[in-house]
């Protein structure tokens, strides 16, 4: 069995953070010499499909019941949506401004604001 991964959280944990950061070095780079070069050289579809295929893994692994499996295809659909955040120029930075935006706002709320802004939208457009 595999040895466990500490899951204590690191104070100021900047893993996506550097993990973005090699992601964002591999653009242009050498396909035959990096899995994530690869993939950006593959292309916006290339990128999107494998999202699809881990998050379906995400969910096979949930429903076998395994923990270690479940912990693993999450980081792997972790990894690719970095991936696929690099390709659109973006950071893990801003998904985590997004969700401390949501801290203490309960979904059900967050919900009716969403539905109420897209509801002033399609009004003023
Ligand atoms: N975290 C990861 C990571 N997680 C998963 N993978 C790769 O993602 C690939 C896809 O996983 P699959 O389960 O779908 O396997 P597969 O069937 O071989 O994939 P396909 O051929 O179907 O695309 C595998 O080849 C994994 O090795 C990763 N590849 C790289 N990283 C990180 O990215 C960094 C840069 O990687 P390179 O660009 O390869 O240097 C590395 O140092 C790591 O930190």
């Amino acid at each position: 069995m595999n040895e466990p991964v500490s899951a204590s959280p690191a104070a100021g944990d900047d893993t996506l953070a550097r993990l973005a950061d090699v992601i964002d070095s591999r653009h242009g780079g050498d396909p035959d010499k990096s899995y994530v070069a690869r993939l950006f050289h593959k292309g916006t579809d290339a990128i999107l499909k494998k999202v699809g295929e881990e998050a379906t893994e995400v969910v096979m692994a949930a429903k076998d019941g395994v923990p270690e499996r479940l912990v693993g295809e999450v980081a792997d659909l972790w990894f690719h949506s970095l991936v696929a955040l690099s390709h659109f120029g973006l950071r893990p930075e801003q998904v985590l401004a997004e969700l401390r935006r949501r801290e203490g706002l309960s979904g059900l709320e967050e919900f009716a604001l969403r539905k109420v802004r897209q509801r002033e939208s399609s009004e003023g457009g």
